[in-house]
């Protein structure tokens, strides 16, 4: 197995690796946010990207999503871990907090969402859009490291950069039901379903948005300030994963790895060659 981290904001890099070197990986869905720092964790393989590039370069809609799924299956990759910065619609899930997602709702409309279109149609299943397998070996990772993990939550992943409006907020959190809120999430957790790779998500709260009487609105200067703890906290879990998951990759009892098995609709001799060319890394096994 090999680990991928996707650090969000506030996460470029990641220290202790072993032979660990800036790698990049040319892909045919254009260039990955930044290059890859892979290295070994103890016995651990890891490949780490963080999304907005060194130095945050890419907005949440920018981000190209594709290439650096692409990317990391093309190192190997075979459990994504998602550490992002999140707002929170619970009183209970405070900033500091992290927690493991277990749900999206998609409100994103300015970027691309599948691997897949005209001359070769795939659908795959999102019901389950995290790794519940994944997801449980991070939580067990996570005791006595002195974070407080909530265990399950449903990620609203809106479009931004901007935050939300309060209309929005209430809504989010009444209406909907939603846990927490990011604007990264999705699609990268669509096309790592669409690549066979198992995917999970830590939400590291960083503030209220802005729906809580008593904190206003969202204010950048506090999420930064909160991140720094954030960050040094996600580092301590993201070795203790790796330590957990080191070895054998075992088949995914959720079936990630076998999410294409029947999802390629076009038929054979319809099927666009170029698109086909472009799907060998995250489709190869089917195609
Ligand atoms: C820094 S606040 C807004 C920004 O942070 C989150 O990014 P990421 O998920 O990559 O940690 C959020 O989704 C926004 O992009
Ligand atoms: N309140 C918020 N809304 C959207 N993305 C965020 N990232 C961190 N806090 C956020």
């Amino acid at each position: 197995m090999r680990l991928g981290i996707i650090g969000g904001s506030g996460i470029y890099e990641i220290d202790g690796l072993e032979d660990a070197r800036w790698q990049k990986v040319d892909s045919p869905w254009g260039n990955p946010s930044d290059e890859v720092l892979t290295g070994r964790l103890g016995d651990c393989e890891m490949a780490f990207l963080p999304r907005h590039g060194r130095g945050h370069v890419h907005s949440p809609t920018t981000v190209p999503y594709r290439a650096n799924i692409d990317a990391l299956k093309r190192l190997g990759v075979t459990d994504i871990l998602s550490v992002s910065a999140c707002g929170s619609f619970r009183e209970e899930m405070a900033p500091g907090d992290f927690v493991l997602v277990d749900q999206f709702i998609d409100r994103t409309f300015a970027r691309e969402k599948s691997f897949f279109g005209t001359g070769c149609v795939a659908h795959v299943s999102v019901a389950h859009p995290i790794c519940d397998r994944l997801r449980q070996a991070v939580g067990s990772a996570s005791a006595g490291l002195g974070i407080t993990v909530h265990d399950g939550g449903t990620y609203l992943a809106m479009e931004g950069p901007q935050f939300s409006s309060l209309a929005e907020s209430k809504m989010y959190r009444e209406v909907w039901g939603a846990d927490v809120i990011g604007m990264t999430n999705m699609p990268e957790a669509k096309l790592a379903r669409e690549a066979e790779i198992c995917y999970a998500s830590v939400a590291m709260i960083t503030d209220y948005d802005s729906w809580h009487p008593d904190h206003g609105s969202v204010d950048i200067s506090e999420i930064i300030a909160t991140l720094k703890g954030n960050a040094e906290k996600a580092r301590r879990l993201v070795a203790a994963t790796a330590r957990a998951l080191a070895g054998a990759h075992p088949d995914c009892p959720n079936g990630c790895d076998r999410a294409l098995e029947f999802a390629i609709m076009t038929a054979p001799d319809k099927r666009d060659q170029a698109l086909e060319a472009k799907l060998d890394a995250v489709a190869g096994r089917v195609l």
